[in-house]
């Protein structure tokens, strides 16, 4: 259940109307830790923290190393498939891609919500859709 069902009133319980809540805000989460990982990929470029150490720094700074930690990440979650690895491994080796995806966005100067445009454009029609009118133009 979601939160539109509750606004167009259809009859809930309160248990049900609380776990829609709480999924609600939970999703709400997302967004946030990805804002608050990007401002902190942002700040390892201040001057002022350089004399701390700094895996990010290190990214920032060595787009031979960011490439391939990000092709070696992809590779490892590609790996939790293929080798019939638990959730957990596939959770944590997306975090590891998405974190790295990241800092190249950093150096490329794109900000997530430029990202998050994107997809949000695409959730009128399918991928397929899409790319058939990818072709026609
Ligand atoms: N999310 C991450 C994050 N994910 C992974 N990594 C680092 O990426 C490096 C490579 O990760 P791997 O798992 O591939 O490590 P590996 O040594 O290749 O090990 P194997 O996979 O080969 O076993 C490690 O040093 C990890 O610690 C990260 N480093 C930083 N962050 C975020 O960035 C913030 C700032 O970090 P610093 O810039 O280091 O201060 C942190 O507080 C986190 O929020």
């Amino acid at each position: 259940m979601d939160l539109p069902s509750i606004r167009e009133q259809k009859p809930v319980t309160i248990l049900q109307f609380f776990d829609a809540l709480q999924d609600h805000s939970r999703k709400g989460w997302l967004p946030t830790t990805l804002y608050s990982l990007e401002d902190t990929i942002s700040r390892r470029q201040v001057t002022e923290e350089s004399d701390k150490p700094s895996w990010t720094k290190k990214l920032l700074l060595d787009s031979q190393l960011l490439c391939s930690k990000i092709r070696e990440e992809a590779g490892e979650l590609i790996q939790t498939l293929l080798g019939k690895e638990d959730k957990s491994r596939a959770a944590s080796e997306m975090a590891d891609l998405l974190y790295h995806a990241m800092v190249l966005l950093r150096v490329k100067n794109v900000k997530m919500e430029e990202v998050f445009e994107v997809l949000r454009k695409r959730t009128s029609q399918s991928g397929i859709e899409e790319k058939s009118s990818r072709n026609k133009s």
